[in-house]
């Protein structure tokens, strides 16, 4: 029997789209091992009924290609799971069980495939390398994929960082918030999200942490996903009218982070909880700190 646990993601963290994330404090639990035949998938946790217990798993799907990748395939499998990771709502759902999947297939064949190739693998399977990057290494994570190739340069997650998160009951998919963004933007917009998650990344490695404040702003996808979900448009609005400036969609969303990192702005925070209080659908926050050691 082979058990890992897998952390929650949070990507693009505004102007970083499809190139920063950071793995957080909220982990799924997977189990595997082989058994004479058939496939048993058992799950248990959060959204378990949204949850497919057949071979169109996800974690299944991910561990028959890295079967394939390895060369070995086990004569029955036996995967039993534990969600805490809220499925399609911009926490990482999806790279959870692409990179758990990965590990645990290749541990039940004592690790044959290295953590570069592993990554390689999961990069193929998500389609972006921002949530599966964090994932796999733990701690912030830029990434870029460039003709089939992922660079990346991981560093830790400061420890005075806080994610205060969002979350509503209704789901928004990947692939449809995706399908919202445009195929062209203003040179203007490309420039500025350049130079915000340039800013961004700096002020995350060197712990200059109050200039985060003035690098979240982005023009590549939030203004076009925050009309995709009721309640999204006016949370920024309202946020930006009170000068709360710390603020992004997790991912894809339909979450909201608001990230923090001091006792200063403890008067804002509660000022970001009224908010979502105010709104009429049901939002569930929970604070959540960085992970820094991703899948294990
Ligand atoms: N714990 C899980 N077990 C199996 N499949 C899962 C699990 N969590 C998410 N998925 C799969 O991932 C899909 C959600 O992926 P996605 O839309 O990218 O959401 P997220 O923003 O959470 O990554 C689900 O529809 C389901 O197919
Ligand atoms: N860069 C991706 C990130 C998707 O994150 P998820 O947690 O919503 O899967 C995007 O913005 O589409």
């Amino acid at each position: 029997m082979v058990r890992v646990t897998v952390p929650a993601t949070t990507a693009n963290i505004g102007p970083g789209f499809d190139c920063l994330g950071i793995a957080l404090s909220l982990y799924n639990e997977i189990e595997a091992e082989e058994i004479e035949k058939g496939l048993l998938i058992e799950v248990e946790g959060r959204d378990k009924e949204e949850i497919e217990t057949n071979e169109g798993n996800l974690i299944y799907q991910s561990m028959l290609k890295t079967f394939d990748r390895i060369g070995w395939h086990p004569k029955g499998l036996r995967i039993k799971q534990y969600n805490r990771i809220p499925v399609s709502r911009g926490l990482g759902s999806s790279a959870a069980c692409i990179v758990g999947g990965i590990m645990v297939a290749n541990k039940l064949k004592n690790s044959p495939l290295s953590k570069e190739e592993m990554l390689r693998l999961a990069v193929e399977i998500e389609g972006h390398p921002d949530n599966v990057t964090p994932a796999l290494f733990g701690g912030v994570v830029v990434s870029c994929q460039d003709q089939g190739e992922t660079n990346y340069v991981r560093f830790p997650v400061h420890e005075a960082l806080k994610f205060i998160v969002a979350i509503p009951e209704v789901q928004l998919s990947t692939k449809a918030s995706r399908g919202a963004l445009p195929e062209f933007v203003p040179f203007k917009d490309a420039v500025l999200n350049v130079g915000k998650s340039s800013l961004l990344v700096a002020a995350l490695m060197s712990g200059e942490l109050e200039k985060i404040s003035c690098s979240l702003k982005d023009r590549l996808h939030q203004p076009y996903r925050i009309s995709l979900i009721d309640s999204l448009k006016n949370i920024f609005q309202e946020a930006e009218k009170q000068e709360i400036n710390q603020l992004f969609l997790s991912g894809a969303g339909p979450s909201i982070v608001y990230l923090t990192w001091n006792q200063e702005k403890e008067e804002k925070e509660k000022i970001f909880y009224r908010i979502i209080e105010g709104m009429p659908e049901e939002w569930n926050i929970v604070t959540l700190k960085g992970d820094n050691e991703g899948v294990k």
